[in-house]
C-alpha cells in the first residue's frame, strides 16, 4: 500500500501490550513508541506528538486526553469493547475510532466455557485446596453442564459462539437479546425469550455477552438475582458494571446463587476494599484478571486487524471497522477516491472563488450536490459529503487545524448551519463524454440576511481575494468530472471549460474580445508571475443565446500561476482594458 509520507515519520503510541505481529506492519513507515505503565497525566503530556494511539482495555481514552491530542487521527482499540474510549468526543474532534470486532471472539467464548466448567466442577477451589495439602473429594462435588439450561444475555458474536460450543456439551440454550438475528439463533439451537425476567427464572447458568451501555449497566442486580434458582451459576466475560457486584456477593453469601465465574470487574485492577475485590475474594467465585481475549491467537488477530487499519487511516484511506465512521468496502472506496478529491476541490474552489468577495455575503449555506452517471449506483456517498464539507470549510478555518473528515463532517456542517442536499440524477449520461460527474449548486434563494460571514473573519492565507465590477444574483454552479483518476472542473458558473483544479489559479471574467489574454499576461509578467497553463471557458450552452443581456459575450480565463498574485496586480487587472472580475484560489 503506498504511503505518502514526506518528512519525519508520523508517530504511533502504544501504551499497552499489543502483539508484535501487527506492530511489524507499522515500523517501516511510522515511528512506533511502546510505552507501558504511563499515568494518565504522563499520557496527556506526550499525546500531542502522536497521530495514532493503539490501546486495549486498560487505557482510558478520555475527553481530556483527546483534547490534548492535537495531531491524533485514530484511536485503535485492539479488541472489541470501546467503553474505555470517549467515542463522542473523538467524533466531534474528527478522530476515527477503530476496533477489531471479531479477532478475539473465539477466545472470549472459550474463556466463558472455561469459567462455566470451572464453576460447575469447583476447579478454582479444588486447585487451591489440593495445593494446600488437602484432599477434599466430598466437599468439592460439582454439577454437569449436560442437560442444563444456559441462559445467554446478548446473542451477538461472542454469545452465538458460546451457544455453539455449549450445544456440543449437550446444554439447553435460551437467550434474551431484543435485537437478535432470529435465523442465526435458530441455527444455533437457541430459543429466544421475550424478556430478561423470562430468561432468568429458567437459567442454570447465566452468561452475559452485551456491550456495557446504558441499557446493560447494572442489568443484573439484587432484584434480578432474587428471581433466579438458588442452584444457578453466573458467568461474566463481557464487562464489569453489568452485574451489581455487591448484590452478587450478598446473594452468594445467602445461598441465593450457587457460584460465579467472573473475568471483568468495575475496577480493573480491583482497588483494595472495593466491591470488585470482595467478589474476587469470595470462595464461590472463580475469578480471572480480564483474560477473555488473552490468547496468543486472539492477540495476533486483533493486533494485525487494528494495525492494518491504522496504516489505512494514516495513508488517507478509510478503515474497515470504524466505530464512528461508516464502513466502506475497499472496492467502493477505490472508486470513490478520485471523486473525493474532486469534490473537496469543488468545495474549496467555491469558498475561495465566490465567498471571499469583499463583504463576504455570498457564502451561501444551502448547497445541492448532484451525482450523475455511475456515481448514482454507489452504496454510500458519505466520503463525498465529508469531502465537500472539508473543501467548503478548510479555507476559512483557522490554520491550527480542525480535522474535518467522514467522522465529524455531518456534525460540523450542522453546527455551522450549512445545509447540503445530496441528489442522484437519473438523467441519461450516455451522450456525455464522462461516465460520472458531479454538480455543486449554491442556491441563490436564501435570504442574504442569513448568509454566513465566516469569510470576513477569515485569516487564512489561502482564502482568495476577488475583485469585481458587478455581482449577478443567480445560483452558483461548479461542475466537475474525473478522467484518468484526475479531477477536472468542467463548468464554473455560466462558463464551460476544462481545467485541473490544482495549485494557484487566477480566474478572470472578461469580455470575450481581442487582447485580454495579452493584457493579463503582460501584467503578470511584469510582476514576475509565471503562467504555467491557461484555459479559456466560454459561456455554457444554457447562457449563450441571451443576446443583449450584457453577459453573452463574456468568458472566463483560468491561468495556473507559479506564485500568489499581489493585491496591486489584482487591482490592475480590473478595468475597461482588462477584465471584469478576478480571483485567486489555491487548490
Ligand atoms: N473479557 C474479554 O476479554 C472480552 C470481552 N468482550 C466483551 O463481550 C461483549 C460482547 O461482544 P460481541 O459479542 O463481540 O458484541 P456484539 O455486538 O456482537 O453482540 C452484542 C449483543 O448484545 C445485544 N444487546 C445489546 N443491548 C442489549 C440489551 N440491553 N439486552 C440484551 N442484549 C443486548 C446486541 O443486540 C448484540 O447482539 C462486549 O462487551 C465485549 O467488550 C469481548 C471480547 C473479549
Ligand atoms: O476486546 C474486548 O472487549 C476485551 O475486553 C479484551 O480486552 P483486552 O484487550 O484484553 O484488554
Amino acid at each position: 500500500m503506498p504511503i505518502p509520507i514526506h518528512g519525519p515519520k508520523p508517530k504511533i503510541l502504544i501504551p499497552e501490550k499489543v502483539s508484535p505481529d501487527g506492530l511489524a506492519l507499522l515500523r517501516e513507515n511510522f515511528e512506533v513508541d511502546e510505552k507501558k505503565g504511563l499515568s494518565p497525566e504522563e499520557l496527556k503530556n506526550i499525546i500531542g506528538d502522536y497521530e495514532a494511539l493503539i490501546v486495549r482495555s486498560e487505557t482510558k481514552v478520555t475527553a481530556e486526553l483527546l483534547q490534548a491530542a492535537k495531531k491524533l487521527k485514530v484511536v485503535a482499540r485492539a479488541g472489541v469493547g470501546v467503553d474505555n474510549v470517549d467515542v463522542k468526543t473523538a467524533t466531534s474532534l474528527g478522530v476515527i475510532v477503530v476496533n477489531s470486532p471479531s479477532g478475539n471472539i473465539n477466545a472470549a467464548a472459550e474463556h466463558t466455557i472455561a469459567l462455566l466448567m470451572a464453576v460447575a466442577r469447583n476447579v478454582g477451589d479444588a486447585c487451591a485446596s489440593i495445593k494446600n495439602g488437602k484432599w477434599e473429594r466430598g466437599r468439592l462435588v460439582g454439577v454437569e453442564a449436560k442437560g442444563k439450561t444456559l441462559a445467554i444475555v446478548g446473542l451477538g458474536k461472542v454469545g452465538l459462539t458460546v451457544a455453539r460450543i455449549a450445544n456440543g456439551l449437550g446444554m439447553r440454550l435460551i437467550a434474551y437479546d431484543p435485537y437478535a438475528n432470529h435465523s442465526l439463533a435458530a441455527a444455533a439451537s437457541v430459543t429466544l425469550k421475550d424478556s430478561l425476567a423470562e430468561l432468568l427464572k429458567d437459567a442454570d447458568f447465566l452468561t452475559l455477552h452485551t456491550p456495557l451501555i446504558a441499557s446493560t449497566k447494572g442489568m443484573i442486580s439484587k432484584a434480578e438475582l432474587e428471581t433466579m434458582k438458588p442452584t444457578a451459576r453466573i458467568l461474566n466475560v463481557a464487562r464489569g458494571g453489568m452485574i451489581d457486584e455487591d448484590a452478587l456477593v450478598e446473594a452468594l453469601n445467602e445461598g441465593k446463587i450457587a457460584g460465579a465465574g467472573i473475568d471483568v470487574f468495575t475496577s480493573e485492577p480491583p482497588e483494595a476494599e472495593s466491591s470488585a475485590s470482595r467478589l474476587i475474594a469470595h470462595p464461590k467465585v472463580v475469578a480471572t484478571p480480564h483474560l477473555g481475549a488473552s490468547t496468543k491467537e486472539a492477540q495476533e488477530n486483533v493486533s494485525i486487524d487494528v494495525c492494518e487499519q491504522v496504516v489505512s487511516i494514516l495513508s488517507g484511506e478509510l478503515p474497515r471497522s470504524a466505530v464512528n465512521a461508516p464502513i466502506i468496502l475497499p472496492e467502493e472506496y477505490r472508486t470513490l477516491q478520485p471523486f473525493v478529491t474532486l469534490v473537496e476541490k469543488m468545495g474549496s474552489l467555491y469558498t475561495q472563488h465566490y465567498s471571499s468577495r469583499v463583504n463576504a455575503k455570498h457564502f451561501r449555506t444551502t448547497f445541492d450536490i448532484i451525482y450523475e452517471g455511475a456515481l448514482t449506483n454507489l452504496n454510500t456517498t458519505k466520503p463525498l459529503f465529508a469531502a465537500l464539507v472539508k473543501g467548503l470549510l478548510t479555507p476559512i478555518t483557522s490554520s491550527d487545524g480542525l480535522n474535518i473528515n467522514i467522522v465529524n463532517a455531518e456534525l460540523l456542517a450542522k453546527e455551522r448551519g450549512i445545509l447540503i442536499n445530496e441528489q442522484r440524477s437519473r438523467e441519461n449520461v450516455e451522450d456525455k463524454p464522462y461516465s460520472s460527474f458531479i454538480t455543486l449548486r449554491a442556491r441563490a434563494s436564501r435570504s442574504q440576511s442569513h448568509a454566513r460571514s465566516d469569510l470576513s473573519r477569515s485569516n487564512s492565507p489561502s482564502a482568495a481575494r476577488t475583485l469585481k465590477q458587478e455581482q449577478p444574483e443567480e445560483d452558483q454552479v461548479i461542475q466537475g468530472f474525473v478522467s484518468g483518476n484526475k479531477p477536472f472542473i468542467s463548468r464554473l458558473d455560466r462558463f464551460k471549460g476544462e481545467f485541473i483544479p490544482r495549485g494557484t489559479l487566477l480566474i478572470c471574467r472578461n469580455f470575450d474580445s481581442c487582447g485580454k489574454i495579452g493584457f493579463v499576461g503582460s501584467l503578470l509578467g511584469k510582476a514576475g508571475v509565471n503562467i504555467k497553463f491557461m484555459s479559456v471557458a466560454p459561456l455554457h450552452d444554457d447562457h449563450e443565446t441571451a443576446e443583449g443581456d450584457g453577459q453573452s459575450d463574456e468568458a472566463l480565463m483560468i491561468l495556473g500561476v507559479d506564485k500568489q498574485v499581489g493585491e496591486d496586480v489584482m487591482k490592475g487587472l480590473i478595468g475597461p482594458e482588462g477584465v471584469l472580475e478576478a480571483s485567486v484560489v489555491t487548490l
